[in-house]
């Protein structure tokens, strides 16, 4: 947990430097967040390098037990193997958490462990909205009772590629000519089924009724340019829906640019004493 003078300048350190990772970093290097990014780290030694030379203000690639020695907050935006890897260790040594593979998170007992070790270290987790909008009006409706969450995600074929329920079917995501209905199912086996293309299933989850009772289907489209999610939500509160056609990253077309922004928007909140939004 930060102390109130260290609020003035945030000391960030990044586990992973793909798509969003470079976003991030590329953010705090032009000064849209009051914040120091102190270091970064990445399996990859060519991603790595490729993010130091991006910049104008070099972090250090540090190991990442360095990296959380010198951080207040490590944003992991690498994978879900990334989360079970580091994030125990990250909140033991008393460190803010920002993750963004939400997906690690359907899995209870590590959602348990990561929950109870922020407690007793004082430290915090925070999920950014991610790609998806209407998190906040889904948190606000679970103060009462949520009848149905539902997720429609529609991706170009290149959007969906490497996914492991594309892989054990045997899709051939080039010979549909179509918006197609791939998979309907919850929230948990959406997450093992594509886990780099729905962590969104997993953010909503979190927010609302869980990841058993969340619904998602998830689309292919061969026209489609943009990442598109619909949310329904229905409760004692009423009823929204919510469209994001989100534009995907130029380095990732899995990850949509919206994704990141939401990262940094989440970064710029903590370090802010004004607080948009539920
Ligand atoms: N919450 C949300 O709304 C969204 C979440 N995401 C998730 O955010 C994460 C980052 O996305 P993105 O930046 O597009 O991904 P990228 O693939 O562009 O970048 C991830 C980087 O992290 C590295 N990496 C992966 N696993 C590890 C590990 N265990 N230890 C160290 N480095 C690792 C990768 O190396 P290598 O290339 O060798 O794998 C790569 O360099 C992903 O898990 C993605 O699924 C994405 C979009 C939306
Ligand atoms: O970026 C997106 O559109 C959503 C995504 O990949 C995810 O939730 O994993």
């Amino acid at each position: 947990m930060l102390s109130e003078t260290e609020y003035i300048m945030l000391k960030i350190g990044i586990i992973g430097c793909g798509s969003i990772g470079t976003e991030i970093c590329k953010a705090i290097d032009a000064k849209l967040i009051n914040a120091q990014l102190v270091a970064v780290y990445d399996r990859s030694e060519e991603h790595g390098g490729k993010l130091l030379g991006a910049l104008s203000n070099m972090p250090r690639l540090l190991s990442v037990d360095d990296l959380i020695s010198e951080s207040d907050i490590v944003v992991e935006c690498a994978s879900a193997a990334a989360v079970r890897e580091y994030g125990l260790e990250v909140l033991e040594r008393g460190k803010d958490l920002m993750i963004l593979s939400v997906g690690a998170l359907t899995d209870p007992e590590l959602l348990e462990k990561l929950v109870k070790t922020a407690a007793t270290h004082h430290s915090r987790i925070y999920i950014p909205s991610g790609a998806i909008a209407g998190i906040d009006g889904l948190r606000s409706a679970s103060i009462a009772s949520i009848d149905k969450v539902m997720l429609t995600t529609t991706k170009n074929p290149a959007g969906l590629k490497g996914a492991p329920y594309i892989i054990n079917n045997n899709i051939d995501l080039g010979s549909f000519r179509e918006k197609t209905l791939l998979f309907e199912g919850n929230a948990e086996e959406a997450i093992a089924a594509f886990p780099a293309n729905v962590n969104v299933a997993a953010s909503l989850s979190l927010a609302g009724i869980g990841a058993k009772e969340t619904q998602v289907r998830v689309f292919v489209d061969p026209g489609a340019v943009r990442n598109i999610h619909e949310i329904t939500v229905e409760g004692a509160f009423g009823k929204f829906t919510c469209r994001i056609e989100n534009v995907p990253s130029p380095g990732n077309p899995r990850t949509s640019f919206l994704a990141a922004l939401s990262a940094i928007a989440t970064l710029k909140k903590i370090t802010e004493p004004l607080q948009i939004g539920t």
